[in-house]
């Protein structure tokens, strides 16, 4: 689909106009400043910028973690803006999944229990076929009884994936999933979030530092001071790493001499 209104048709969730402004007054921050973003069904997204550029606001926005201040979130063109906490909650738990950097499993808890809390907080009853084919894809089969002490964290970020499958969401949202792992589990873990993408059910959105991570998505979102400033299709790690680069550079041109980030990002 090539034409703006197949594209349209396509689009699973929209961020329209959103602004978010932290404080009041002479202390505001406007951390994202009028974003505009549409994101495919079926298609894997990272989000990439200068520290303190909006990353972490974009998807804590994107996933009503955090209202807006101003502007629309859709999600299957349903404005989630205009939803209340309970009905949010509910969405939430039912239609999106998250990865944190640092996995956010309870310690408590062995790898099945983490897996299907999800579920259990959402009042459905684990489907026990299911919950063995997520384990099984995560290549967690021989760890179901280990404690998260007991893993590595490459380990732990694969319960932590397995949790964020197993209520099977539309949406799967990697807080700097990579950023707490080597090289090697790195891509691992990159490889599961691309078979969620490719296996047909997940539109996947993460935000990364990390350009090699970035080139496993099909389109890289480059944001600059709350607000998008470039984007890539398919781009190889090199030409992620340049565009940062050149962004970084960008965005320090855009501040007066001697004013430092956090004084440029105040408004009011
Ligand atoms: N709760 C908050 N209160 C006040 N200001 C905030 C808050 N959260 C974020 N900010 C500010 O909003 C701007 C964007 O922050 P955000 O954490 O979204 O950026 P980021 O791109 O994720 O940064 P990093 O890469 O360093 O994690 C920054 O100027 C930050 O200081």
């Amino acid at each position: 689909m090539h034409s703006a209104q197949g594209r349209a048709a396509d689009e699973l969730l929209r961020l329209q106009d959103v602004h978010k402004v932290y404080g009041r007054s002479r202390n505001a921050v406007a951390a994202l400043a009028g974003v505009s973003v549409g994101f495919r069904r079926h298609t894997f997204t990272a989000v990439m910028g200068p520290s303190g550029s909006g990353k972490s606001t974009f998807l804590h926005c994107a996933a009503l973690l955090d209202r807006p201040t101003s502007g629309s979130v859709f999600l299957e063109g349903q404005d989630l803006t205009a939803m209340n906490e309970r009905a949010l909650t509910k969405l939430r738990r039912n239609r999106i999944g998250f990865v944190f950097q640092n996995f956010n499993l309870l310690p408590a808890l062995n790898v099945v229990d983490n897996v299907t809390l999800p579920l259990r907080l959402a009042g459905r009853r684990p489907d026990r076929r299911l919950v063995n084919e997520v384990i099984e894809r995560t290549g967690l089969a021989s760890r179901r009884k280990h404690r998260p002490g007991e893993l590595s964290g490459g380990q732990q970020q694969r319960v932590a994936i397995a949790r964020a499958l197993v209520t099977r969401p539309v949406l799967l949202f990697g807080d700097e999933p990579t950023g707490a792992l080597d090289t090697q589990t790195a891509l691992e873990i990159l490889g599961l979030l691309r078979e969620a993408v490719d296996g047909g059910e997940q539109t996947a959105v993460i935000v990364t530092h990390d350009p090699v991570a970035a080139s496993h998505a099909d389109r890289v979102v480059f944001l600059v001071d709350g607000q998008v400033s470039a984007e890539l299709e398919r781009p190889s790690a090199e030409q992620v790493a340049t565009q940062m680069t050149r962004l970084g550079a960008w965005a320090r041109t855009q501040r007066p001499a001697g004013v430092t980030p956090t004084d440029a990002e105040r408004v009011g």
